[in-house]
């Protein structure tokens, strides 16, 4: 069977933890979600699946996805824009590299407003996450107030363009973006399938006007903000949405494995 891709893009299904789960209950959710997903016979070469646990946790998510030869991917939630040093309490992109993570999230509103991480840091953070090989999934969002102004399009476009400034088209080409509108994030409150089109087709024309050839092609956009199994395939169905970056319902092994299965809502091959 072909792969079902948009412009040979793999699709990418990536669930962020956040602070939940110690490291012995990463194990069980993890092997639940292999044994889920193998028994449905995932494609992950058609559709990729990730998790994304907390730092404590990935050790142990690494040994298990290492050993049992899990086709999971695997990665962190942040990462310091430093190499090594006088950072207490930071982490490494280095450490994460050597730990085997392909994805780290770059920009997180909750970083952004809890931690308040600026445009500036986010951009440093992009740069420290390939200088180690990670797959940056960075994230771009509005809140509220700016969504009912009608100001979201250029609102995230100022965000995506200050996070890559001075990084590469090579780098680029890489990239993971995630459009999470604030006011949908963990509400239970999901943007339709046309607002997420909006949002991910301005920002692939972003990155068009960035960067000449066909990097806008390969970069990869993902939508987050309440993705439940009974909305995720409408989503998926837009042209410039790649993926989905999900929270809550990825703390579930049946339902994440539902909407990694999205094909199969879709009535296609997953
Ligand atoms: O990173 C994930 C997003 O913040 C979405 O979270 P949620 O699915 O719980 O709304």
């Amino acid at each position: 069977m072909a792969k079902e891709t948009k412009a040979g893009r793999t699709p990418l299904i990536a669930g962020n933890w956040k602070m939940n789960l110690d490291h012995q209950q990463a194990t069980v959710l993890v092997q639940k979600l292999d044994w889920t997903l193998r028994d449905k016979k995932h494609d992950h070469d058609e559709t990729e699946v990730a998790v994304l646990p907390p730092y404590t946790d990935i050790r142990s998510v690494q040994t298990l996805i290492d050993g049992d030869r899990l086709k999971l991917k695997f990665g962190a939630q942040d990462l310091s824009p430093h190499d090594s040093g006088a950072y207490t309490g930071d982490i490494s992109g280095a450490f994460l590299a050597k730990l085997g993570c392909t994805y780290v999230v770059v920009g997180h509103s909750e970083r952004r407003t809890i931690h308040g991480e600026t445009d500036e840091t986010v951009n440093a953070k992009v740069k420290a996450a390939f200088r180690h090989d990670l797959v940056p999934i960075l994230c771009v969002g509005e809140p509220l107030e700016v969504r009912q102004a009608g100001e979201q399009i250029p609102y995230i476009v100022g965000q995506l363009t200050a996070d890559l400034a001075g990084v590469p088209a090579k780098d680029v080409a890489k990239l993971v973006v995630a459009y999470e509108p604030i006011w949908a994030i963990g509400t239970g409150e999901v943007a339709t399938p046309d607002d997420a089109q909006e949002a991910c087709a301005a920002l692939r024309d972003t990155i068009a006007e960035l960067y000449s050839g066909d990097v806008a092609d390969q970069v990869r956009f993902l939508y987050g903000g309440s993705v439940k199994s009974g909305n995720v395939a409408s989503i998926m169905a837009k042209d410039d949405v790649d993926g989905a970056l999900v929270g809550g319902a990825s703390l579930d092994a049946g339902e994440f494995a539902a909407i990694c299965r999205y094909k199969a809502h879709q009535g296609m091959v997953g």
